[in-house]
C-alpha cells in the first residue's frame, strides 16, 4: 500500500547539509498497521512528512495505492507554490494526525472536521452529514458544536482521527499522535486506531518513541536510525528471530547475563508453545539444574508470548544439544550477549559432530 524506494532527504541550510533520510526502503502492506520506532533525529518526522510529499524528498520514489507520488507535479510558481490539483488530489486521500492536533481553535468540532471537506468544495449539507458521521465514528458525537479549548487531549486527537478520515482515505499517518496524551488516554486512542484499521479497513503508518505504542497495536515494525531503517518486519517474525534489537527492545527480559557462571539463553515462546512445560522437560531429559534469571509473559500486537532468561550449567559448547531441543519444540532461542561482549552464535549439532 505504502512503498518508499531509496528515500533520501537533505535538508540544506546556508551553512550546513543535513541528511535525514540516507535511502528507506519500506514497505507496508494494505490493512496493517505499522510502526516506525527510532531516537529523536532518527528521521521519522521526514519519513512520514516525505510520504505524503509535505516534504518533496531529495531523490528516490513514494507509491501509496499503486500512485507513484514522487512522479506528481511540484508546487509551482504558477499556482503562488500551492500544490498541483493532482497532488492535492492525491493528498486528500491520506489521512494524517499529529502530535498537538492541529486543529482550529476558532471552529466548532463540527467545523474541523468539515474543513477537508470544504476544501474538497462538498456541499454544506453533505458535508454536515459526513462529519457527524464521523464524530459518531470516534465516539464524539455529543461534541459537535463544542470548540477544541473544551475538550480534553484524547477527545482533541478524536477530532483530529475524525478530519482525517473525512476524505475517505485507504491510509492513514500518525505523527506521534499519543505523545501529548497520558497512558490511558493513549490506550484508548490506540484502540481506536486499531478499531477503524479493522473496520475500515485502514492501513496506517504510524511514527513513535514509544515501544509500548508498537507492542499494543503494530503488525509490523522498522527500526530507524541515522536515516537508515536498521530493521523491520512483523512483530511476530522479529519476535522469532535471534539477535532481533527491536525484538529485545519490544520484550526486554530481566537478569544480567555477565553476573552468571554457566550459559545464559534467552526464549521466546509463542502461541501454544507458552502453554507447555518445556524447560521442566529439558531438566528432566538432560537432568541438568536450570536456574531462571528472569521471566515474563506479555501480549505483543494481540498474541501471547513469553519470554525467559535461564542459565545452564557448563560452556556454550556443552549446551548445543539440550538449545537443540528448545529449538526442536518451536521456541526461539537467543545467546545474549553479556554487557561489552559480543553477541554469541551457539554452534548447530551439526557443526559439533
Ligand atoms: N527543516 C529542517 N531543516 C534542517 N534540518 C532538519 C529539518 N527537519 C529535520 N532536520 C534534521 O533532520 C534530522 C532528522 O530529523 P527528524 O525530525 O526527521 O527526526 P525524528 O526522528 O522525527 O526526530 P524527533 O522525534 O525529534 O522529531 C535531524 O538531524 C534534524 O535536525
Amino acid at each position: 500500500m505504502i512503498t518508499t524506494t531509496d528515500l533520501t532527504k537533505v535538508y540544506r541550510t546556508r551553512d550546513r547539509e543535513v541528511t535525514a533520510l540516507d535511502g528507506v526502503n519500506l514497505h507496508v502492506a494494505e490493512g496493517e498497521v505499522f510502526g516506525v520506532i527510532g531516537q529523536s533525529g532518527a528521521g521519522k518526522s521526514s519519513l512520514i512528512r516525505c510520504v505524503n510529499l509535505l516534504e518533496r524528498p531529495t531523490s528516490g520514489s513514494v507509491t501509496v495505492a499503486g500512485q507513484d507520488l514522487t512522479a506528481l507535479a511540484p508546487a509551482g510558481r504558477a499556482d503562488g507554490g500551492r500544490p498541483s490539483a493532482a497532488l492535492r488530489r492525491a493528498r486528500s486521500r491520506i489521512g494524517m494526525i499529529f502530535q498537538h492536533f492541529n486543529l482550529l481553535s476558532a471552529r466548532t468540532v463540527q467545523g474541523n472536521v468539515e474543513l477537508p471537506l470544504e476544501i474538497l468544495g462538498v456541499p454544506r449539507r453533505d458535508r454536515a452529514r459526513r462529519a457527524l458521521e464521523l464524530l459518531d465514528l470516534v465516539g464524539l458525537a455529543d461534541k459537535a458544536r463544542v470548540h477544541p479549548g473544551q475538550l480534553s487531549g484524547g477527545q482533541k486527537q478524536r477530532v483530529g482521527i475524525a478530519r482525517a478520515l473525512a476524505g475517505d482515505p485507504k491510509v492513514l499517518l500518525s505523527d506521534e499522535a499519543t505523545s501529548a496524551l497520558d497512558p490511558e488516554t493513549t490506550r484508548s486512542v490506540l484502540r481506536l486506531l486499531r478499531d477503524l484499521n479493522r473496520e475500515l479497513g485502514l492501513t496506517v503508518l504510524l511514527i513513535t518513541h514509544e515501544m509500548d505504542v508498537v507492542k499494543s497495536v503494530c503488525d509490523s515494525a522498522a527500526l530507524m536510525r541515522g536515516g537508515r531503517v536498521v530493521e523491520s518486519g512483523r512483530v511476530d517474525d522479529l519476535l522469532a528471530t535471534p539477535g532481533s534489537e527491536l525484538a529485545a527492545e519490544l520484550f526486554p527480559v530481566g537478569g544480567d547475563p555477565a553476573t552468571a557462571g554457566g550459559t545464559v539463553v534467552d526464549v521466546t515462546f509463542h502461541g501454544s508453545a507458552t502453554a507447555q512445560p518445556v524447560i521442566s522437560q529439558l531438566a528432566r531429559t538432560y537432568h541438568i539444574d536450570i536456574s531462571i534469571l528472569g521471566a515474563a509473559m506479555d501480549t505483543v500486537a494481540g498474541r501471547q508470548i513469553g519470554r525467559m532468561r535461564i542459565e545452564l550449567p557448563g560452556r556454550h559448547e556443552d549446551n548445543v544439544v539440550p538449545i537443540g531441543f528448545l529449538r526442536e519444540r518451536g521456541l526461539t532461542v537467543d545467546i545474549p550477549a553479556a554487557a561489552g561482549t559480543a553477541r554469541t552464535t551457539v554452534p548447530t549439532e551439526e557443526a559439533v559432530k
